[in-house]
């Protein structure tokens, strides 16, 4: 095993662009350790609007041209290949391996029937060698698949990056990703791996973001300030709760396949009937944060706590948030009005070291780096899967 600076290349489900984090990882310093990371800088580079448009698109389209993702499959590879030059040139360091997570179009993490058979399916696109061709590194991508075939939900993945930076013997911590999907893990004090709990919560900054492009046409609410004018409609929140996805028992994972226009749709809608006259743009927009707070509580209560609490019953709970969803502070605001009466500390990814947007592309570079020394990625108590699997698939240069 070798110290190996690593480009780990995130978009995630709000399809606003790339992630770039250039990390050093190392092996760990003894035999059952983890691997040592170290964040050497971070770049987001935003989508060009035409490439934005064409992702959006496809996730949504219920029909699209073979012809249309497959392109789109290489242009996302030049927009990868340029997003790691660039992070190259700005910080100075020659990457040796890229871990690319690429663009989720589809993501059914349970299983289906589906011409006869169960079937599960995950597809993120952007052609790596795309990106070993021009950069002349070697590309681990597709991480996905082998743990769905393993019998996994494909994610979170995330997890082993917060059990191997963020674990403590000290404090339990529950680490929540804002983004497109809300989506945590649980590290009880002292954990091993097999401890871990992980799952999506639901909607991150989905909904919100939807709402906003149809009532506002902004790209989302800058800081929770629309939110923060608008009355909740508690109601509209309370019937969505008793959806199934909200009580289903982890591990689960979801998408825009569940929370992306079709649900947005049926939530405006919703919110129009009980606000009635009085309903106003601000309140539906109130509303779908109040709902993105809820769910995340909910998931807190139903689940997390009791696994937190029985594995370390003792140590006192951190709640550490990353993601886009951080700079909205209506969100966060609520969170913590309902996570502090708990007990629970509210702390952002940044006050442990990592920018909160750049915690997911860190992920794809260790992940990348465990691929590349042939070692497993996924934790089966996170995915679901029936074992631990070597995730991606290698692009050589
Ligand atoms: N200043 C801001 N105010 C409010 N919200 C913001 C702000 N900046 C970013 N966001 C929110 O963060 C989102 C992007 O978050 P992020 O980049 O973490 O998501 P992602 O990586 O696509 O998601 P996922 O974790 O689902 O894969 C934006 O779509 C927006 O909703
Ligand atoms: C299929 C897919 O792309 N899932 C994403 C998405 O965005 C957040 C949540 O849903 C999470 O399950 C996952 O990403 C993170 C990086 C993960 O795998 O941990």
């Amino acid at each position: 095993m070798k110290s190996m600076v690593v480009a780990g290349v995130m978009s995630g489900t709000s399809a606003d662009g790339v992630d770039v984090a250039v990390c050093r990882i190392s092996p760990p310093l003894h035999a059952g350790g983890t691997p040592r990371i170290k964040l050497l800088g971070h770049l987001g580079v935003a989508y060009p609007k035409a490439v934005r448009a064409a992702v959006l698109c496809a996730m949504d389209a219920d029909a699209i041209p073979v012809a249309e993702l497959a392109r789109l499959n290489w242009r996302l590879g030049e927009v990868y290949a340029d997003a790691v030059a660039k992070a190259q040139e700005k910080f100075g360091v020659k990457v040796k391996l890229v871990g690319c997570h690429g663009q989720t179009v589809y993501h059914q993490g349970a299983s289906e029937n589906y011409l006869g058979k169960a079937t599960r399916a995950t597809w993120q696109m952007g052609e790596a060698a795309v990106i070993a061709e021009r950069l002349k590194i070697p590309v681990v991508s597709d991480f996905r698949p082998a743990d769905l075939a393993a019998g996994g939900q494909g994610a979170p993945l995330v997890p082993m990056l917060d059990y191997c930076m963020f674990r403590s013997a000290k404090v339990s911590r529950v680490l929540l990703n804002l983004g497109g999907i809300g989506n945590v893990t649980a590290v009880p004090a002292e954990a091993g791996v097999g401890g871990l709990m992980a799952f999506d919560t639901g909607p991150g900054n989905m909904v919100i973001d939807a709402c906003m492009k149809r009532l506002y046409e902004r790209e989302f609410d800058r800081g929770g300030a629309v939110a923060r004018t608008g009355l909740v409609l508690r109601d509209v929140v309370e019937m969505i709760l008793k959806e199934p996805y909200f009580s289903a028992l982890p591990p689960k994972s979801c998408g825009r396949e569940q929370f992306g226009e079709t649900f947005v749709s049926r939530f405006i809608a919703m919110c129009r009937k009980a606000g009635g006259s009085e309903d106003r743009d601000e309140d539906v927009v109130a509303t779908a944060t109040a709902l993105t707070s809820a769910s995340i509580l909910k998931a807190y209560q139903k689940f997390v706590w009791a696994h937190v609490g029985q594995a370390a019953p003792l140590s006192p709970v951190e709640f550490v948030v990353a993601g886009g969803g951080t700079k909205n502070a209506s969100l966060i605001g609520l969170l913590t009005e309902g996570l502090e009466p708990m007990g629970v500390k509210v702390r952002l990814m940044e006050e442990l070291g990592v920018p909160s947007q750049a915690k997911e592309g860190v992920a794809f570079a260790l992940l990348a780096w465990l691929s590349w020394h042939e070692l497993p990625g996924n934790i089966p108590a996170a995915t679901g899967a029936k074992r631990e699997v070597i995730l991606g698939k290698v692009t050589r240069a």
